[in-house]
């Protein structure tokens, strides 16, 4: 199932001071389009994480999905499993995203439970997980928090577990940022964005999105206890890590 979606035009109209960028009901409405025509990559991500979740699902083991939205990955979880007893959960703080993800999971019927919880994935216990999916989140996570976040995760992974996580990243080479941040822009650009929703998105994300480059992500995993990890997929600054709990 597609999920449907408004198209994006929250920042089509010139404000004379840009706010922060909020997960509120107007992302809701319009959050599909928002991210397709953003993140190049997107679509095929969520693919990615069905096979791997048909090949490291373990039976009788929770999946989580954090920072679910509107539970893309949870559905697409739903979809590729094919081992007995588990238990999708979904987790997101944003009350207008959660509502709209339980509309759009409950819309089907399927023998396997999938639930969504409004909270923040700073509280969240983790236990008997077997896959792990992070998918442009951990970004909009307080610096300090993000390592014992990873903690957490791999503490609550089965040995044989898998992390996945999505993040933008930047790069400490200033040529290199330019060149691949331009491929971005040209992008959104090809995906119907004006200049002026482009800056205007742009300002309202400082601060707001914190980006670490591929070494601090690869850095804090091994930090976190994974010996295993590394990129399985990249498109321009937009990067998808997978880290293995060993066995
Ligand atoms: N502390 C927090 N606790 C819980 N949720 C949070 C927190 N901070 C932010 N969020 C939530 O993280 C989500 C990030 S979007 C994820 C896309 C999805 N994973 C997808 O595969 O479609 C990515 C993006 O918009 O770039 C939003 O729904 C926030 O409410
Ligand atoms: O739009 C952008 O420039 C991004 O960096 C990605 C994004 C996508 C959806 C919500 C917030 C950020």
């Amino acid at each position: 199932m597609k999920i449907p979606s408004e198209k994006d035009t929250i920042y089509s109209i010139a404000h004379e001071a840009v706010g922060a960028f909020q997960f509120d009901e107007s992302v809701v409405a319009v959050f599909p389009d928002m991210i397709q025509r953003s993140v190049p990559g997107y679509q095929t991500i969520l693919t990615g994480i069905g096979e791997l979740t048909k090949l490291h699902a373990q039976p009788d083991s929770n999946l989580y999905d954090l920072g679910c939205s509107l539970g893309a990955a949870s559905l697409t979880m739903r979809r590729a499993l094919q081992v007995n007893g588990c238990r999708i959960i979904g987790v997101d703080n944003s009350e207008a995203m959660i509502k709209r993800a339980n509309e759009y999971l409950h819309a089907y019927h399927s023998d396997i439970p999938v639930d969504l919880f409004c909270a923040d994935i700073n509280d969240l216990e983790i236990l008997d997980a077997s896959v792990v999916v992070i998918n442009f989140t951990l970004q909009f996570i307080d610096p300090d928090q993000r390592l014992p976040l990873l903690h957490r995760i791999y503490q609550g992974l089965k040995p044989g577990g898998i992390l996945i996580l999505s993040e933008k990243i930047h790069f400490q080479d200033v040529a290199l940022q330019q060149s691949i941040e331009h491929m971005h822009l040209q992008f959104k650009r090809a995906n119907g964005y004006s200049e002026l929703e482009i800056s205007q998105k742009r300002s309202s994300l400082d601060n707001v999105l914190i980006s670490d480059t591929e070494n601090e992500h690869l850095q804090r995993l091994k930090q976190a206890g994974f010996a295993s990890a590394g990129i399985w997929f990249q498109a321009y600054n937009f990067a998808s890590f997978l880290a293995i709990k060993s066995l």
